[in-house]
């Protein structure tokens, strides 16, 4: 049975309006009156939703929630302030909490709070997934995980995101590394300055420079005009430097430059231009390693190194693929306009034995993917598109497997421009399982449907389909 504990001084205004709104449901109702109580009730209850009063007589709500991030960091915590403490609340958010509410607290918004609280700890903890219709609000952007791993980011960002230095965000591909550097943006003091991002490997070399930097008119053959670089058009702001180990090692040492002493020349230029601008990088690299064997200026590293967030791999991440996978169905099957809201435990099983090497991007994929081959309302296993070492093949394994008749036809409809070549293929398929099998059987059609693990009448059907005939003898057996 689900739970909630009210830790609030007064013993009246929250705690009787939660019993209000929980009323007729199966769930438990406790209360504390202090920090400590509190704590103590959350060891012993282990309530499904916390809601917390920031201010206690014997601690500050922001302790007790730490204390109680220690015990459980996946139990939803709800705070409940006055306008006042609306910072610390949201100081609150960045390292975790579930939400805030307003004193006096209005029925309705704790009610719905409440209750999604409920449903969000249900999902983190109960063992079979069950996803639900597609929630109202757009939780696109949502940076979705509570793994220990995930939970040192979230106290990562809350840490930096204040402090206008430079921030190094470390980890695999399509991992999050730019949601987590608009995270930190939107924290942060620059919030509402711009944000601009550059991805240094996906531009030349020779014009990455001027992209960062801009350039003078007459520079380089071109060169027609003045551009201004993000260093410049980003002055106040946020920029973000996505895959920063790519940069070449020339431009390192201008890098390094602005941020020892925020100046900086256009191409070509010899004016030095001040700039203010908070930067943010990220890398799939072992820039130490790199910076070790010189492939990465160590000084820069240093300097970029100083605040780094990690970010785990998917698989490092234990249950929040479970998360993830729920979060994406539902988004993915509003947007494709498909019916899944289910997934079948032996879908999670195969997704969770993945080592997902392009982790939440590859997900993504895979989930879409699976969305457009499925049907009804469960996401089955067969929907799942081939994945490498789990019990599904991967293409690439299939491929080792050749097999010179089935790709030649494959080939040669693909060359005759062929529109029907699922059917095509199908229909060849068939027919050469059905002929071994019958082979196999000496033509028993009885054990050859048995094996088969398809009714009889089917057998005969794709037999007359497929225009195989067979003796008599054979056929008439057993009827
Ligand atoms: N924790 C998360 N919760 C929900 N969605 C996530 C999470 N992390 C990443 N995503 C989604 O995964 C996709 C890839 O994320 P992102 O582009 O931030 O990764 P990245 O590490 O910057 O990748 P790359 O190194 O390839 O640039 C995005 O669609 C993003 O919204």
């Amino acid at each position: 049975m689900a739970s909630v504990l009210v830790i609030d001084d007064d013993p009246d205004l929250v705690l009787q309006q939660v019993k209000t709104i929980l009323k007729g449901s199966e769930t438990q109702v406790h209360s504390a009156h202090t920090g400590e109580a509190g704590v103590n009730s959350v060891r012993e209850t282990n309530p499904d939703v916390v809601l917390l009063d920031l201010r206690l007589p014997d601690s500050s709500g922001l302790d007790v929630y730490q204390k109680i991030r220690e015990l459980d960091a996946r139990i939803p915590v709800i705070f409940i302030t006055t306008a006042k403490g609306a910072d610390t609340a949201i100081e609150a958010m960045k390292l975790g909490a579930y939400d805030y509410l307003f004193k006096p607290v209005e029925l309705r918004k704790l009610e719905s709070v409440v209750h999604e609280a409920l449903e969000v700890s249900r999902r983190m903890r109960e063992p079979t997934v069950v996803v639900e219709k597609v929630p109202d609000e757009d939780i696109g952007g949502a940076i979705i995980g509570s793994c220990p791993a995930m939970q040192e980011v979230y106290k990562a960002i809350g840490r930096v995101s204040a402090q206008d230095v430079p921030v190094l965000i470390t980890g695999e591909s399509g991992t999050g590394k730019e949601m987590v550097a608009r995270a930190i943006y939107q924290h942060g003091n620059r919030a509402n300055a711009p944000f601009h991002a550059l991805n240094c490997a996906a531009i030349p070399e020779n014009l990455l420079e001027s992209e960062l930097f801009g350039h003078e008119k007459g520079s380089f053959t071109g060169a027609d005009r003045r551009r201004i670089g993000k260093f410049e058009q980003c002055n106040g702001g946020t920029l973000f430097l996505d895959e920063i180990g790519d940069m070449p090692l020339t431009l390192q040492a201008k890098l390094l430059r602005v941020i020892q002493e925020q100046s900086f020349e256009r191409v070509g230029g010899d004016e030095s231009i001040q700039t203010d601008v908070r930067l943010i990088a990220a890398t799939h690299r072992d820039l130490k390693t790199w910076s070790e064997e010189s492939k990465f200026r160590s000084d820069l590293y240093y300097r970029l190194g100083v605040f780094s967030v990690h970010l785990p791999a998917l698989r490092e991440r234990g249950e929040d693929l479970t998360m993830l996978v729920q979060h994406c169905i539902r988004r993915f099957s509003r947007e494709l306009g498909r019916t899944v809201c289910d997934v079948a435990p032996d879908t999670l099983k195969l997704l969770r034995s993945y080592s997902w090497p392009g982790n939440i991007r590859e997900l993504q994929n895979v989930l879409k993917q699976a969305l457009l081959a499925a049907s009804g309302d469960v996401l089955l296993p067969a929907f799942l598109p081939d994945l490498a070492d789990t019990g599904k093949q991967s293409g690439p394994q299939v491929a080792d497997v050749p097999n010179p008749e089935l790709e030649g036809l494959v080939r040669e409809l693909l060359e005759s421009n062929s529109s029907d070549i699922y059917a095509a293929v199908h229909g060849h398929v068939d027919r050469l399982l059905l002929k071994r099998v019958l082979e196999h059987t000496g033509g028993s059609q009885h054990k050859a449907a048995k094996i088969l693990g398809i009714a009889r009448q089917t057998l005969r059907g794709k037999l007359k389909d497929l225009g195989i005939h067979l003796s008599m003898s054979v056929e008439n057996e057993e009827d």
